[in-house]
């Protein structure tokens, strides 16, 4: 079996309007890109709670997917003809069946974190059977260890974690600081998501890492103290959460914080020297590392 995709350029004042005309033509998906994607001008598009975003990019284009014997130049013509719009200009290509499972897990390659900590696909060998091997698949939660924010939380989890600590990892989303503390020999650790969600993913992935640490919603959050809080969220809710996450930090404890855009990284440091001497931040692709140690 295959398909034809149709590369289609767009306004982007149309395009999610041309995209839905396409589908209701009857083509089988469509997405809306930056057309300038993988070039010097390509355009990031992410937000935060509470603060508006432009929501579309400059240039767009549709990747839209069809039948392989249905005639897809009268879709486009009467999705154009729906939007009112002249017909836009298009290539299109035959896309062959492939082993999409295969192809899919092809691109979560092992991560290693540092020479004793690796991330690993369950459906990879670990490259290293002696090292601290944590097994965590892609899935509906955030967190494989690829995304910056993460990589440099576990990496400071895998320089500091004692023996014993106790860990709260404050927006879990798919467990993996939780779970690495734990392989890294934490004492109690729990996690915390606001999406129930990402608090089911997190205990799978503890069962799949035989690993005992407990997960709750926030509500759930016992009153107590904790030898480390970890908390990769955003710069937002860093900011509203403050004082509740430092009444978490046992004094002396330490607090590590990510999600927060270089440029945010000062305003953010400030917060939190109400409750921590802070440390020097570390730096990751334009994001940030925060950490600080709790007055007593
Ligand atoms: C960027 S992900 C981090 C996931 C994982 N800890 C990591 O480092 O990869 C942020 C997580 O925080 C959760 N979150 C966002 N706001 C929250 C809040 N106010 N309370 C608890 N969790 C929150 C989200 O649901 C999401 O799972």
């Amino acid at each position: 079996m295959a398909w034809q995709q149709a590369t289609i350029a767009t306004d982007s004042s149309v395009a999610e309007a041309f995209a839905d005309a396409l589908m209701d033509a009857g083509c089988l998906s469509a997405a809306i890109e930056d057309a300038l994607a993988g070039t010097d001008a390509e355009q990031p598009i992410f937000g935060e709670p509470g603060e508006p975003v432009e929501q579309m990019w400059q240039q767009s284009k549709i990747i839209a997917l069809f039948e392989e014997d249905c005639d897809l130049a009268l879709i486009v013509a009467a999705a154009a003809t729906a939007c009112e719009i002249a017909l836009p200009r298009y290539t299109v290509e035959r896309v062959e069946e492939q082993d999409w499972v295969r192809l899919t897990q092809s691109q979560f390659e092992p991560i290693r974190i540092s020479d004793r900590l690796w991330i690993t696909p369950t459906w990879h060998e670990a490259p290293d059977e002696n090292a601290i091997n944590l097994e965590l698949d892609p899935g509906l939660a955030f967190g494989t260890g690829s995304h910056p924010t993460t990589r440099l939380c576990l990496q400071w989890l895998d320089a500091h974690v004692t023996p014993g600590v106790s860990v709260l990892d404050y927006g879990c989303g798919s467990g993996i600081l939780a779970i690495a503390a734990k392989k890294l020999g934490a004492g109690d650790v729990l996690g915390v998501d606001i999406d129930p969600q990402a608090v089911r993913a997190s205990v799978d992935n503890a069962e799949q890492n035989r690993v005992d640490a407990a997960f709750c919603l926030p509500d759930a959050t016992p009153a107590e103290t904790f030898d480390v809080v970890v908390a990769n969220i955003l710069a937002n809710p860093l900011r509203v959460l403050g004082d509740m996450l430092a009444s978490h930090v046992k004094p002396g404890g330490r607090i590590v914080l990510s999600g927060i855009l270089e440029t945010q990284a000062d305003e953010l440091s400030a917060i939190y020297a109400q409750w921590f001497e802070m440390d020097e931040p570390v730096f990751d692709e334009g994001w940030t590392r925060l950490s600080g140690r709790r007055r007593g």
